[in-house]
């Protein structure tokens, strides 16, 4: 689908910089990728609450939650991946424009779709963070038994089982849930973001 011919950018008077002056951090997504139950949503959620601590404007978007609304209808074939991942990198755009930093907790298996996402965004503002844990451990931990449905068929294109999972190849930060605790992960990430001088 191309451009409209009669919509026009409208300009906002104030900046994203203007935003990230007053909240007195810079804004970025966090972009958590990896197997269903490698840890995405705990990781994202206990960053949040410790960015929060910190007095910084932050935000989740979280796979499950997203598809229970925006992207309600969406199914699992390669093309709804891929829209459901199209949609929520504009939705990020959105929300890093804002002064937040976002994270997001997609399993985001193609390769393609992260990239075309980073696309969307400055140097810098894009930080891939693969969760990476093996998938017998992932299956092992079905938080929510899923790999048992999708292991007796009951579940079709189910990732890492039936549908492809491809690993991130330059990830700005990997994170091994399988060896490292909560707490030390959500440590190595606030740790990247003051190196960088996000916060
Ligand atoms: N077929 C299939 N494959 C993978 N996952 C499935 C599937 N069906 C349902 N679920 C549940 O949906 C969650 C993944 O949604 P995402 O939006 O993150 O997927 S994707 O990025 O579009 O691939 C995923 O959540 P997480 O376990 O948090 O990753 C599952 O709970
Ligand atoms: N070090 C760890 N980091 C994140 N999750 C962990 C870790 N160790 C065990 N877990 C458990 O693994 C499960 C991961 O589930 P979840 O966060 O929903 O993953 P995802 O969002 O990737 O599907 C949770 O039950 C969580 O308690």
């Amino acid at each position: 689908m191309g451009k409209h011919p009669y919509i026009v950018w409208h300009k906002s008077f104030i900046t994203k910089a203007d935003r990230q002056d007053k909240n007195n951090h810079k804004s970025c997504v966090l972009w958590f990728t990896g197997l269903s139950g490698s840890g995405k949503s705990s990781l994202a959620n206990a960053l949040d609450k410790k960015l929060h601590s910190l007095g910084i404007q932050s935000y989740v978007l979280d796979g499950d939650n997203i598809r229970h609304g925006l992207n309600k209808g969406l199914g699992f074939s390669k093309e709804d991946r891929k829209e459901n991942i199209r949609r929520i990198g504009e939705v990020s755009k959105l929300f890093v424009d804002s002064g937040t930093i976002v994270s997001t907790a997609f399993i985001s298996p193609f390769r393609e779709d992260r990239c075309s996402v980073r696309e969307l965004f400055p140097e810098g503002e894009f930080i891939e963070i693969y969760v990476r844990c093996p998938l017998e451990i992932c299956e092992g931990r079905d938080p929510k038994g899923l790999y048992k449905k999708a292991r007796s068929g009951e579940i079709k294109d189910f990732t890492g089982i039936s549908s492809p999972y491809e690993e991130p190849v330059n990830p700005e930060l990997i994170i091994e849930t399988n060896s490292k605790s909560l707490t030390k992960s959500v440590d190595i990430i606030v740790d990247y973001l003051q190196s960088n001088k996000i916060i």
